[in-house]
């Protein structure tokens, strides 16, 4: 499939041949890749046809439509696909028509659709986001919380090279693709961003090999078969000069002697625990762009591991190691309304009392209810109190709440009631602790004696201030002293100027 990805470039509209997903409430979304009818698809009349619990689309009916757009279900003969079959397969050679009437290579067009009576989806352009809630599960996944937090720390941005471990579902990577993309690669050589992935287990890399095509992300998603523990992460022997990189992996130390800028020994190694590098010192290569400092995030779900990734970075020379864990909450709010006289059963109602007054009144009147049934009334002016006071008081609560605290009639029906805030009760994220490090830039001789030429140290002509406190008072005080000794001589010297014609007068 040739284009530019939906992730990156989805233009105004749906085209054929293209991801478009499904929108068909808000925990449901379904990938869909649509198809350009030319022929009956699956026994149905109508080419290929999306079926979810809203009605049948048709794919024809999903084209060239502007993203977000709803679309509406449609008739769809779904009762002729085992008919079709069976009249195929019928030895007489009758033709096969899956609706009375219309022959197989014949697809229903837009126009000849019947809309169904009710149902609709929207139908959205691919986003990551999208793509991570309705991504096909093979693995637990990272989630959009996380990976915007992750990418804004590492520093992926348009032209990075990011070096990604395990891809697993491929959550990440297609978030990391579109970060770094700053357009297609024309060729091998054509510098760009681009997501170096690995995966080490078979069909999960298969599948995301296939992903990426069906996506259109080749040239910006590199993916390899690869156990990055034992193997690193050269691509064809070449380094992929990252300047970012994210390890999902069960234990993320044992890939990190492979993104150390200098081959760790086997005796350093040994120290911190690991076997020896399977690549020969030979073909040592730092997958890590060298005059680049290098960002790099680990997701580890336990502290166990993050204790040992820690450990191992600070041995291989990794700086400014930080632990953080995203705990991210979606906080619904709403207005909430109280009182004892709101309808009942209806959203954002609270049937409480809103205040003392509407509660002392509301007991008052169960009170004086109770007394009546059992006809207890010693006195009916009592009784005759009692009855008053009820009808007082329930005007009175049901006054309340509205008139005290807001004028149903003055009020918006959205401006009514308390603002109350809640968070969301169910919320996927996978709860892992993020490390991150810094590996500092490669600095070599030639670099020394650049910066030294720029920046010459131990040749300046006289020294500029002094880290000493009392060199510094002394040398202050001899500045003061200085200014002084100006001013003297040059007032002396005014005082000169204008006693001399004095004395000429004189003369
Ligand atoms: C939790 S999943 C990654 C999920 C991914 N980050 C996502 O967002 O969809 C971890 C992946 O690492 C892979 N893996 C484990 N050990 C590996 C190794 N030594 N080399 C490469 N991949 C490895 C596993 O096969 C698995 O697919």
């Amino acid at each position: 499939m040739a284009g530019i990805s939906p992730f990156l470039e989805p233009g105004p509209r749906t085209r054929p041949n293209s991801l478009a997903l499904a929108h068909l409430s808000r925990d449901s979304i379904q990938p869909v890749y649509l198809q350009e009818g030319s022929g009956a698809v699956d026994g149905y009349a109508e080419g290929a046809v999306i079926n979810t619990r809203f009605g049948s689309f048709p794919h024809s009916t999903l084209l060239d439509k502007p993203w977000g757009s709803q679309i509406r279900a449609s008739v769809v003969d779904t009762g002729s696909r085992g008919r079709k079959r069976k009249l195929n397969n019928s030895v007489d050679g009758e033709a096969s028509n899956t609706v009375p009437g219309t022959p197989t290579s014949e697809v229903a067009t837009t126009k000849d659709l019947k809309t169904a009576p009710s149902g609709f989806i929207h139908i959205l352009p691919p986003t990551p986001e999208i793509w991570t809630t309705s991504l096909p599960h093979r693995t637990q996944v990272v989630y959009t919380p996380d990976y915007s937090y992750i990418l804004h720390r590492i520093r992926a941005r348009p032209g990075m090279k990011i070096i990604e471990a395990g891809a697993g579902s491929g959550s990440f990577t297609h978030a990391s693709a579109r970060a770094i993309y700053n357009g297609t690669p024309k060729s091998a050589q054509d510098a760009r961003g681009k997501v170096f992935s690995f995966e080490f287990n078979e069909d999960r890399y298969q599948k995301m090999q296939k992903e990426i095509e069906d996506h259109r992300l080749e040239g910006i998603v590199e993916i390899t078969h690869r156990d990055v523990y034992n193997d690193g992460f050269l691509v064809n022997g070449e380094s992929p000069e990252a300047e970012c990189v994210f390890l999902d992996l069960p234990a993320p130390w044992k890939a990190l002697p492979h993104l150390s800028r200098r081959r760790p020994t086997p005796s350093e190694l040994s120290s911190i625990g690991l076997d020896a590098l399977n690549t020969p010192e030979s073909e040592w290569k730092c997958p890590l762009r060298a005059d680049r400092t290098t960002y790099l995030c680990t997701f580890s779900p336990c502290i166990e591991q993050v204790t040992k990734t820690i450990d191992v970075m600070r041995r291989l020379g990794w700086m400014e190691i930080e632990m953080v864990e995203v705990a991210h909450r979606r906080i619904i709010v709403s207005r909430e309304r109280i009182g004892l006289n709101l309808p009942p059963n209806e959203r954002g109602m609270n049937q409480t009392a809103a205040n003392v007054e509407e509660a002392m009144g509301k007991l008052k009147e169960i009170e004086g209810r109770f007394k009546k049934f059992h006809g207890k009334t010693e006195d009916t002016d009592v009784n005759m109190d009692d009855d008053n006071d009820e009808t007082a008081d329930t005007k009175h609560v049901n006054g309340n709440a509205d008139s005290k605290t807001e004028d149903p009639l003055s009020v918006k029906p959205w401006m009514a009631g308390r603002l109350a805030h809640r968070t969301e009760p169910e919320l996927k994220t996978h709860t892992s602790y993020l490390v991150f490090a810094v590996l500092p830039q490669e600095w070599t001789e030639s670099q020394e004696m650049a910066a030294f030429e720029t920046w010459p140290c131990g040749k300046e002509s006289k020294v500029i201030g002094s880290l000493d406190k009392e060199a510094r008072k002394r040398e202050k005080r001899e500045l003061l002293k200085g200014k002084k000794r100006k001013k003297e001589s040059d007032s002396k010297a005014e005082g000169d100027r204008a006693s001399s014609p004095k004395k000429s007068k004189v003369a």
